[in-house]
């Protein structure tokens, strides 16, 4: 298996503050950033230290303390540009990174975190000579009202052509315990007026709303490509959802995080783990990695397990590259033009 190491791999679903390394972090921490507290520098260092198992729950208590690292234009520079050198450097060639804009009243607005972003994303892709394009992240647990104001910015900021090209499309995501996605299907369908793409983390949670709000989802065409899709294979009250045959008739690609899935405790384990039931299906599936800060993991890790919960070889592998470059939110010419210079 040590083969896929020569290998050149897509990252399709990465959040940028979830993958900042230990490293980056401790780097940061060490500028002494006044603005940082006592408290906060000491949790960022104890958080480093618990790497295991964590519940979905912990982990979004995490993002926030992340979040305080990212207080200035500078340190949202360093690490979007270390992120991208770390997926270089583990063969990542072309890389999909996600993130939710923000703003810090006195230091920076949702605008300026987007540009510092597509900036840094320009810089880093001469640097390693790595292909990246960006998803804008609405997170359900902020409302309506910020996601509105997010698709309001990117609007504008889509109007000058160098944005254009590197901002593919809207990732939905955050914590599925709050907000119901049903509040969001008219930002969504905005989306689709924008002609922009769209991934959504579905179905992380086994509950009768993850699937009310899939359902609508499906319903309006609203997707590209869906993130996790945990427990859309599962039965829920004895019954598998007829969401599934929607998924596998529209063929619908799937981001699988598999360390993700385990560590968060959506998934037990790696044998139980449902990547195998969409392979048997011949589904087109994209390996990533979520958060490889946060789960400690690397996407060459992932494909790895991949393998073995599927108990791959090397030709799967190489189908899964192909499907990811297919499932990718370039444009087809693009695509046509990196398939030809990858294989
Ligand atoms: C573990 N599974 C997950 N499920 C849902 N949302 C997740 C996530 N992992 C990360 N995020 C989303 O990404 C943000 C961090 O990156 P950015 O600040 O946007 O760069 C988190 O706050 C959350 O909204
Ligand atoms: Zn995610």
């Amino acid at each position: 298996m040590y083969l896929i190491f020569f290998f050149f791999f897509q990252e399709l679903h990465a959040h940028l503050s979830g993958s900042i390394s230990d490293e980056t972090i401790l780097k940061l921490l060490g500028t002494k950033d006044a603005s940082l507290s006592e408290d906060i520098i000491e949790e960022m260092k104890s958080i480093l230290k618990m790497k295991d198992k964590r519940s979905l729950e912990e982990c979004f208590k995490i993002f926030s303390l992340l979040h305080t690292l990212t207080n200035s234009i500078s340190n949202i520079k360093t690490c979007t540009y270390d992120v991208i050198k770390e997926f270089s450097e583990d063969n990542v060639w072309y890389l999909e990174l996600r993130s939710t804009p923000k703003n810090v009243i006195g230091s920076y607005t949702k605008e300026d975190y987007i540009k510092a972003v597509l900036e840094t994303v320009r810089e880093a892709e001469k640097s390693f000579g790595i292909i990246v394009r960006i998803l804008i992240s609405i997170d359900r647990s902020r409302g309506v009202e910020d996601a509105w104001d997010t698709l309001k910015i990117v609007k504008e900021l889509r109007n000058n052509v160098v944005y254009k090209k590197y901002i593919r499309g809207i990732d939905v995501s955050g914590n599925p315990s709050k907000e119901s996605l049903l509040e969001y299907l008219p930002i969504l369908r905005e989306v689709r007026e924008m002609e922009l793409k769209l991934a959504v983390h579905l179905l992380e949670l086994c509950e009768s709303v993850a699937f009310e709000e899939a359902a609508e989802i499906f319903s309006e065409g609203l997707v590209d490509r869906i993130g996790h899709g945990t427990f859309l294979n599962q039965k829920l009250s004895g019954k598998t959802s007829h969401l599934v045959n929607v998924v596998l008739e529209r063929k619908i690609p799937l981001e699988i995080c598999i360390t993700s899935n385990i560590k968060c405790g959506t998934v037990k384990d790696l044998a139980s783990h449902h990547v195998n039931w969409w392979k048997n299906k011949d589904h087109p599936i994209a390996i990533c990695t979520d958060d490889k800060g946060v789960f400690s993991t690397t996407l060459s890790d992932e494909i790895c397990l991949y393998c073995k919960a599927v108990d791959g070889d090397i030709q799967d592998v190489m189908d899964m590259i192909s499907t990811s470059i297919e499932a990718s939110f370039l444009d087809e010419n693009e695509k046509a033009g990196f398939k030809t210079a990858n294989f």
